[in-house]
């Protein structure tokens, strides 16, 4: 069965935790201590209703505690499809979450008070949704029972939204718009009684119907080699395999291929899945690969066809979304991980700092502060291998790490 990767957005209190409680509860995918528990605490919590965004929330306060994981994954599942929801607080300060939390997404899913409409948190996160190019937006407006199911009301919010969108989507990207209630579940998982004037799906079965990424395995093939593999028994000493997951395009036996950085050609000679041959492995496939020539390989080597070169330089140009409460300055040196390799890397310049609610590029930039995005130009100690994340979204991106820290600072998609 695929999986659909989910990412959510909305401001504090649109009813983010309350949406994906509601849509867990009415999937059975709540277990029934879990909700004996939730309806103990609605009542001691003095509600007439069982407060379904407990569920999220004590998530939330379990990774609080956790410390490690910046973003919640919520799994759940119906006959048609799986489902993984990365869910990230709305505050504004946790925009870096969002975008560690959607890199992968198939769908970014954004929520909006039908009683506030369009905020500035709305355009950030629709910005951010473009950025990385994710393909599928699907926009909830939530709490219509507050607004007595007012069609005007959410006609006017799609409008404000779509202006906007219009400006920044790019070729290709779906946007879609649902009134919802999640406190009473309507368009949720059923069609809402109150709202007649909305014909089209309910949000779960919009989600089970929107098309996974077909395109991946027409992107340029890529496979960074994870470890490679040489047994130590007798008798598979003349084994060698690369293992990895063929992060885009398609990996075909037979062909010819060269090996990064080293420069080296060869040809692929098998690739082996679960210890058997396979003819091609696409993008997200773990394989073992095997090659005609002896040539040295080792972890982060990637291997690419030789019609298809990735771009090669020391020096990068990209789009920051820069995390840290310490700001970004030029001259300033980080570790950049690009898919397993990492090398050090200069912030050479700053430029065109983009504010998202109007749109406009402040071309005069000294530094970069949290949740702030601008083009920064890059001096790496290391050859990188990369792509524009415009043309491959695996090779693409890479993360800035503080080496004080060790903690992610930023993320970059490149030109
Ligand atoms: N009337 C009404 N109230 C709702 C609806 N959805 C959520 N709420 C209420 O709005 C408040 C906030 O809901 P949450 O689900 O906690 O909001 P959130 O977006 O997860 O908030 P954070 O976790 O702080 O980001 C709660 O009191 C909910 O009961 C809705 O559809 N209708």
């Amino acid at each position: 069965m695929d999986v659909l990767k989910i990412a959510t957005a909305g401001s504090v209190d649109d009813g983010k935790s309350t949406l994906i409680g509601r849509l867990l509860f009415e999937t059975n995918s709540i277990t029934t201590d879990k909700l004996e528990a939730i309806m103990a605490s609605s009542k001691k919590k003095g509600l007439d209703y069982v407060d379904l965004s407990l569920l999220t929330d004590g998530l939330i306060a379990e990774r609080e505690q956790g410390i490690t994981i910046d973003v919640a994954h919520i799994y759940f599942s119906t006959p048609k499809r799986k489902f993984i929801i990365a869910d990230t607080p709305g505050h504004f300060e946790y925009t870096r979450n969002m975008v560690t939390g959607a890199s992968n997404a198939n769908v970014s899913m954004i929520l909006v008070d039908a009683r506030n409409g369009v905020v500035e948190q709305t355009f950030r996160h629709f910005y951010i949704s473009c950025l990385l190019r994710i393909p599928n937006v699907v926009v909830c407006v939530n709490k219509m029972d507050l607004v007595d199911y007012d069609q005007t009301t959410f006609e006017e919010i799609k409008n404000a939204f779509m202006d906007f969108a219009e400006k920044v989507r790019f070729p290709g990207q779906e946007i879609s718009f649902i009134p919802v209630s999640s406190l009473y579940g309507e368009n949720l998982v059923h069609q809402s009684a109150h709202m007649p004037w909305y014909n089209d799906a309910p949000l779960l079965s919009l989600l089970e119907a929107i098309p996974l990424e077909q395109h991946l395995s027409e992107e340029p093939s890529r496979f960074p080699v994870q470890y490679v593999v040489r047994p130590k028994s007798e008798e598979f000493h003349d084994y060698r395999a690369y293992a990895g997951k063929v992060a885009s395009g398609l990996l075909r036996k037979g062909e010819r291929v060269v090996v990064l950085p080293s420069g080296q050609e060869t040809t692929i000679a098998r690739i082996e899945k679960f210890g058997r041959e396979i003819e091609a492995a696409q993008a997200k496939e773990s394989v073992n690969v095997m090659l005609q020539d002896d040539v040295d390989i080792s972890r982060g080597d990637m291997i690419v066809p030789l019609s298809q070169l990735p771009q090669q330089s020391r020096q990068l140009e990209a789009t920051i979304c820069w995390m840290d409460k310490k700001p970004l300055r030029a001259g300033s040196t980080y570790l950049l991980q690009h898919g397993v390799n990492t090398s050090r890397a200069k912030v050479s310049a700053l430029s065109n700092l983009i504010e998202v609610v109007t749109l406009g590029a402040d071309s005069t930039v000294s530094e970069l502060k949290l949740n702030e995005i601008a083009d920064v130009q890059l001096k790496t100690a290391k050859e990188v291998f990369y792509d524009s994340f415009a043309e491959n979204r695996a090779n693409g991106a890479f993360i800035l790490i503080d080496e004080g820290t060790n903690s992610t600072v930023g993320v970059g998609l490149i030109k």
